[in-house]
């Protein structure tokens, strides 16, 4: 099997243009096929709020309104996911950048309501791996941002990490894929006030602890909630850090492992 490499970027390194450009430098010098993911939650917030729509969120996920549905497609289909397009294209990456209604790549079930109403957020349930598959034997780099759909004409937020996740899923019938979950630390820490404290490994037994020692919290819970969905599902590798983990030089990152 060929190797498959997938990268998310978080907001926060899509917020700070120094990170970014360094990130896509990186990303353009990877070798092999690959995938972007990126969120660009942070960016959704602040131009919903220069608009007076306020944002709210609930374990990690946005209450997606039909209004802010409009904001989300704007920010992450147009300009985050068409400047990063335009930024890879100048670092001589063909990068086609996608939502998941393109290609009918990622179609997803608007969530049921139970206790919150979520509004038009997606739950994944299929990815066409040989669709986007054409894309890279075609040596297009797809760039996906944080929007599916639901195949009856219907666009649906979805979170960014469970896209990468679910993308790693779909793509590991033809790819031995790994997965890089790149944000501004250096990793999962074992001590916030120490940058440099990474756990270097975590499996289920040792997530279980550090979720009771409360050492792993907020959008931290959902990342490797993802990670192990991906792993169970045939996905080979995961990984989270910063960007600098893309190089063969650096090893200061977290790999997750059942
Ligand atoms: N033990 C931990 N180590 C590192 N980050 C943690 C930890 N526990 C919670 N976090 C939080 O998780 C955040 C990453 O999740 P999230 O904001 O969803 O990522 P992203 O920016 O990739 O979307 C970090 O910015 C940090 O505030
Ligand atoms: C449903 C849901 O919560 N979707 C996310 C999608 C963006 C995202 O995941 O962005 P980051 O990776 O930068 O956090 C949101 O709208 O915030």
């Amino acid at each position: 099997m060929e190797k498959l490499s997938i990268i998310k970027i978080g907001g926060n390194i899509i917020e700070d243009e120094t990170s970014l450009n360094a990130f896509l430098k990186l990303f353009s010098n990877l070798e092999g096929h690959k995938i972007l993911v990126h969120g660009g939650g942070k960016r959704a917030t602040h131009i919903a709020s220069k608009l007076g729509i306020k944002s709210k969120m609930i374990n990690g996920r946005r209450i997606t309104d039909a209004e802010t549905l409009e904001v989300i497609t704007m920010v992450y289909g147009g300009l985050v996911n068409k400047n990063v397009v335009a930024k890879l294209q100048a670092l001589q990456v063909d990068a086609i950048g996608l939502t998941g209604a393109d290609i009918n790549s990622i179609k997803s079930d608007k969530r049921p309501v139970k206790d919150i109403d979520f509004g038009f957020v997606g739950d994944v349930k299929k990815v066409a791996s040989n669709s986007i598959d054409k894309l890279i034997q075609a040596d297009f780099t797809p760039v996906f941002c944080a929007i599916t759909h639901d195949g009856n004409g219907q666009l649906l937020n979805t979170n960014a990490d469970t896209i990468a996740s679910t993308i790693g899923v779909g793509m590991s019938d033809i790819y031995e894929t790994s997965i890089y979950y790149c944000f501004e630390l250096n990793g999962v820490l074992q001590d916030f006030s120490d940058k440099n404290s990474v756990i270097k490994n975590i499996n289920t037994n040792s997530y279980k602890e550090l979720l009771d020692a409360k050492i792993i919290t907020d959008g931290m819970i959902p990342k490797i909630d993802n990670c192990f969905d991906a792993l169970n599902n045939g996905v080979q590798k995961v990984h989270i850090g910063n960007t600098a983990m893309l190089t063969k030089e650096n090893d200061n990152f977290t790999t997750i492992t059942l």
